[in-house]
């Protein structure tokens, strides 16, 4: 089965006779098409009525089924399609609410005027204070200037609102925190990195979003440098976290020592040399990037990596293939061999689809949205906030791999990212690590 991309939810209704059912299922499947959920919307003594999903690859598919469901019997009617995914994001999906009830006159004095006065008096003889009496140290900034949002490219930061948004959204519920999109209207390095400092008072971590390359590394070198507190681009070392949690767990199943593995990264952007420098400083031995710039090759030779001429003889050669270009369908079948493992991590497509990687050989495959960041930046950044460490270093990140890796079971490359364990016990090590190794405890 290949994964569909396309979601929509048609209501039909149906007369409500045994069967009438099973002849839309029919009808859907012999278009080709996958069905979601099914919801009984209401069951009448003469007709039923439901909200079915169908996950299709083309316009052109979803109107085949269409066609379909219109020339069945007479009774069975299809009412509207509806698009769920654009639905969930009317009016946006998050807001910023108040925690504190303000329903009597006490209680504004209270919260604003004059009462606060007193709190920002306290904070301006005790800074540190701000720590207790303000969000600061709860709230990170989602920084992104739109020029790579997931691999649809250069599509700018109000389009890329509803990732960031969506970030925000994982940030509260997985972690608690308070995340902030800013949308910067700038692409040049200097400004980015102007603009950030100057609003780093407000927020206690920084998680720079969907920069592209090759731009995004001095951003957030210089970020790391020039900020007190954790700066991390989630494209790099989140996803470079998730796919070593992922490697390490297929090399456990296969029984193989991922350290002598062969590994092969094609693309070598923002996501790419990340991975590539990840597994590198973990003690992998063999890590060889391809990609079609010769700016990115030569980075990677900068980090130490090795590069290989080709996406061919990576396949050919490789026990574990990372792919991070953005292009959809890149890695033909034929390509793939026996027993390697795949991970194919562009979004929203992926190199190649995890069904066609496991039917050509591979031992394990999987796309992005199973391998993703999600099971990273939230743990981590919760980690780093309560240890109040005033950065995201190396050895954090492998402990969020490793966390990661232990909860994965057997036979699987990642966690469910829903299961709050997963993001408790990253940020539990996250949280160990930096206080080790910034606070000496
Ligand atoms: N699953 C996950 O958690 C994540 C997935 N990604 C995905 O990875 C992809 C890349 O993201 P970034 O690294 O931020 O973008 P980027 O633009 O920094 O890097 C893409 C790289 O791929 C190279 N490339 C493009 N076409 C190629 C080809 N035909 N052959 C070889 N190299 C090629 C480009 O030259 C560039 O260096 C996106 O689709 C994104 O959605 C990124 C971050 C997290
Ligand atoms: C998941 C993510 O950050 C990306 O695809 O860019
Ligand atoms: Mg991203």
């Amino acid at each position: 089965m290949i994964t569909k991309h396309m979601i929509r939810t048609l209501m039909i209704e149906t007369p409500t006779v045994p069967g009438n059912l099973g002849k839309v299922a029919t009808a859907i499947g012999l278009v080709g098409a996958d069905i979601g959920e099914v919801e009984t919307v209401k069951v009448g003594p003469t007709y039923t009525m439901r909200n079915i999903t169908v996950q299709v690859e083309t316009e052109e598919q979803l109107n085949e089924i269409i066609t379909a469901i219109e020339g069945l019997e007479k009774g069975i009617k299809l009412h509207t399609v509806s698009d769920e995914v654009l639905s969930a994001h009317e009016g946006g999906k998050i807001a910023m609410k108040s925690k504190m009830p303000i329903k009597s006159l006490a209680e504004l004095r209270r919260v604003y005027t004059p009462g606060v006065a007193d709190v920002c008096s306290l904070i301006e003889r005790e800074p540190d204070k701000a720590e207790i009496y303000t969000t600061i140290n709860n709230s990170v900034a989602i920084v992104t200037d739109g020029t790579a949002i997931l691999g649809l490219g250069n599509i700018g930061p109000v389009a890329g609102m509803p990732v960031m948004e969506g970030k925000a959204a994982l940030f509260d519920q997985l972690a608690g925190i308070s995340g902030v999109p800013i949308l910067l209207d700038t692409t040049d390095p200097e400004e980015i990195i102007r603009t950030v400092k100057n609003i780093a008072p407000g927020f206690g971590g920084i998680l720079l979003e969907d920069i592209g390359s090759p731009h995004c590394f001095e951003v957030e070198d210089r970020l790391k440098e020039e900020l007190n507190i954790p700066v991390m681009h989630d494209d790099q070392h989140g996803t470079a976290v998730v796919t070593l949690a992922a490697a390490i767990s297929a090399c456990k199943s296969a029984g193989i020592d991922l350290k002598e593995a062969k590994v092969g990264q094609i693309g070598l952007g923002a996501a790419g040399v990340a991975i590539c420098r990840m597994f590198m400083a973990y003690g992998v031995q063999a890590v060889y990037g391809t990609d079609k710039s010769e700016m990115a090759m030569n980075r990677l030779k900068e980090y130490g990596g090795q590069t290989s001429s080709n996406i061919e003889e990576l396949m050919e050669t490789c026990d574990i293939i990372i792919a991070t270009t953005g292009v959809p369908g890149l890695i033909k079948k034929e390509f793939v061999k026996e027993g390697q493992v795949i991970l194919a991590l562009s979004n929203p497509r992926p190199e190649i689809e995890p069904e066609v990687a496991l039917e050509a050989g591979a031992a394990y495959a999987a796309d992005g949205r199973s391998v993703n960041n999600v099971l990273g930046f939230p743990g981590i950044f919760r980690g780093a906030l309560n240890a109040k460490s005033k950065e995201v270093n190396h050895e954090m990140l492998v402990a969020a791999a490793e966390a990661i890796a232990s909860c994965t079971k057997h036979g699987d490359l990642v966690p469910d990212p829903l299961q709050p364990e997963v993001h408790e016990k990253v940020a539990e090590e996250v949280e160990r690590v930096a206080r080790r190794v910034y606070v000496g405890v």
